[in-house]
């Protein structure tokens, strides 16, 4: 299973959505990372058929994009803004969504429901109302309709919004067993979604690739750039002027101040090993 996208442009009247973008992915979890208004929707949007590129070339494991009917198929997507039938049952509601995905007989649909909700870790909620569903439950139906086809390859848009921290890594579990025998692209401006689960990713600023390749070598390029000082608020502020911040902490009169810098920081400032985090500031920073 692999995508090869060659000089994809989006405009929307004179607006450059995405500006001449090359990516390669293949089999595993890929991240697609950028802020707000990066472009990354459109490219999922793309992916899935639903919005036309203006230019380039895109093939999903060979087939041009133009042959919606194949790449729908194999796709499976769980789009940012997911709602179903909130007074249907998660059977109700996924037996729905399997007949409009012409699976037939019920008795087959039925087996493939109790296995796919079992998977997602629903098999429990069977008879609860969509709307009574918390929103961690509410992406797990997600993902199971999403997956209704048994598609090679699966496209979550901002799926951790709103999770708490133990749904959160929960689904991002599940997003990760799931990318054992295809693909799944993640796309998020949460850093830390990607951290834990995708070893390739792309960063996206403003339509185009800033980064694509492994998380590491990412990480290594922020190496010398990120360091931490101890600061009282005065001093904060004097760095916060020529700095970009990336995050602080208060430890009793003081303020731990992560910060990146190319090479002139203050005296009493210490270089840190970066994380994702940081490598990831510093590129869409600019640094
Ligand atoms: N239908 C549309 N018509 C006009 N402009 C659009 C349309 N959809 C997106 N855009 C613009 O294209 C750019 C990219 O938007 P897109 O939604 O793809 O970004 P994003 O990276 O997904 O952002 P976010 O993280 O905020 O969802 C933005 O400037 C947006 O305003």
């Amino acid at each position: 299973m692999n995508i090869e996208i060659k000089g994809l442009t989006k405009n929307y009247g004179n607006k450059t959505a995405l500006d001449n973008v090359d990516l390669k992915i293949d089999k595993g979890m890929f991240g697609l990372l950028g802020p707000n208004g990066a472009g990354k929707t459109t490219l999922m949007r793309i992916l899935t058929t639903l919005v036309q590129k203006t230019e380039g070339d895109i093939n999903i494991q060979g087939i041009d994009i133009s042959k919606k009917r194949k790449i729908r198929q194999m796709i499976g997507y769980l789009p940012q803004d997911f709602a179903v039938y909130p007074t249907l049952t998660v059977y109700e509601a996924m037996d729905y969504l399997a007949l409009l995905s012409n699976i037939a007989p019920k008795s087959k649909r039925k087996k493939l429901i109790l296995d796919l909700l079992e998977k997602v870790n629903l098999e429990d909620h069977l008879k609860t109302k969509v709307k009574a569903l918390s929103g961690g439950m509410k992406r797990r139906l997600g993902i199971a309709q999403a997956l209704i086809n048994n598609p090679s390859l699966l496209i979550v848009d901002e799926p951790t919004a709103g999770l708490d921290p133990e749904e959160r890594i929960r689904f991002r579990n599940l997003l990760r067993d799931f990318s054992e025998d295809r693909i799944v692209i993640l796309s998020t401006h949460i850093v830390e979604d990607v951290e834990f689960t995708c070893e390739d990713l792309a960063i996206l600023k403003e339509g185009q690739i800033l980064y694509k390749g492994k998380s590491r070598d990412l990480i290594k390029q922020a190496e010398g750039y990120i360091w931490t000082a101890n600061l009282d608020r005065k001093r904060l502020n004097d760095i916060r002027k020529n700095h970009h911040i990336i995050s602080t902490v208060s430890e009793g009169d003081l303020i731990k101040t992560r910060f990146l810098s190319d090479g002139t920081p203050i005296e009493e400032s210490k270089a840190v090993s970066p994380s994702i985090e940081d490598a990831y500031m510093k590129l869409v920073k600019g640094v």
